[in-house]
């Protein structure tokens, strides 16, 4: 039997127009939506089918569509950078992030991460996620409640360089500017293997952050970045979008490993045998 999505007060739709003009709202008894291509009489969508199409007031058509947790992270209240879909979705392949994942998150800022992978650990797991600013919480908590993910997320603000009272994390991902000053913290929380993850948004974090990794107990470090090209298609003339967002962040991956001294000291043997190769280089120029 095909079960129709009815929508219903209370609900969310995406009231698609075209690619670049759709809105996500609530919706609710006696609520109009005032755009430039009409006013959307809002109320009048509560028992209609998703799928289905209303008109503006100037005879525009709009679609309803049930929106997914891309809709919602791309329509959320943001005060700092966030993670976009593009690398949330290779962080999810990357770890294994699934359905009973305990996962530690340093940095939640606007709650785009948090609530993304809130719908992949759901029901069974949970996100552990510290902040240090209460005004970039409130706004995670309301993206967070608005998507329907609040249960399955726990908002600490707390200073994760203080330690954290998570163990036993099968991922970590530290969203802030210096990632490698909680590397210690972090391995305290993962369980043996689990996966780490820095969202570094410049050449010099991931450098910083790769060195200091291989000191601190991690192995299997990889850096990546990833890079989405929209295509034009149209009967006859697709090409590529002209426009394209260059950068976001690279990715640095890594693995919780048994810290070893030997390995410590083989870095700095390592850092002081190139520092001499430089010294010989320069001494030759
Ligand atoms: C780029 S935002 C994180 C964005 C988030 N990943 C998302 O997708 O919405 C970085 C966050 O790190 C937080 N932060 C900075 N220093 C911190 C610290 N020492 N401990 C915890 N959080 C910190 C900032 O307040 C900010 O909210």
């Amino acid at each position: 039997m095909n079960i129709l999505a009815k929508i219903e007060e209370g609900s969310y739709v995406l009231l698609f127009h075209t690619p670049r003009k759709k809105w996500l709202t609530k919706v609710t008894q006696d609520k109009k939506l005032h755009t430039h291509l009409g006013i959307i009489d809002i109320s009048a969508t509560i028992g209609m089918e998703y799928g289905s199409a209303i008109r503006t007031t100037e005879g525009k058509l709009v679609f309803l569509i049930e929106p997914t947790i891309h809709d919602f992270i791309m329509k959320s209240e943001r005060r700092t950078q966030i993670v976009y879909p593009k690398d949330l979705g290779y962080i999810a392949a990357r770890t294994g992030l699934k359905n009973g994942s305990k996962v530690l998150e340093v940095g939640t800022g606007s709650g785009a991460l948090a609530t993304f992978m809130a719908s992949i650990v759901k029901p069974d797991g949970h996100i552990y996620s510290f902040d240090v600013n209460p005004e970039f919480m409130d706004i995670a908590r309301r993206n967070l409640e608005k998507a329907g993910m609040s249960q399955y997320v726990t908002l600490h603000q707390h200073d994760p360089h203080q330690g954290v009272d998570v163990r036993d994390a099968d991922i970590a991902i530290v969203d802030l500017g210096d990632p490698w000053t909680v590397l210690d913290q972090v391995h305290d929380a993962l369980k043996g293997s689990g996966a780490f993850v820095a969202i570094c948004p410049t050449m010099n974090q991931i450098e910083k952050t790769a060195t200091e990794l291989k000191k601190s107990g991690y192995a299997d470090i990889d850096c990546v970045e990833l890079m989405i090209r929209n295509i034009e298609a149209r009967e006859g003339m697709t090409r590529p979008s002209m426009r394209m967002i260059g950068h976001t962040t690279y990715l640095v991956f890594a693995r919780k490993v048994q810290k070893l001294q030997e390995r410590v000291e083989a870095e700095a043997i390592a850092e002081e045998e190139g520092a001499e190769e430089n010294d010989e280089e320069n001494r030759d120029e």
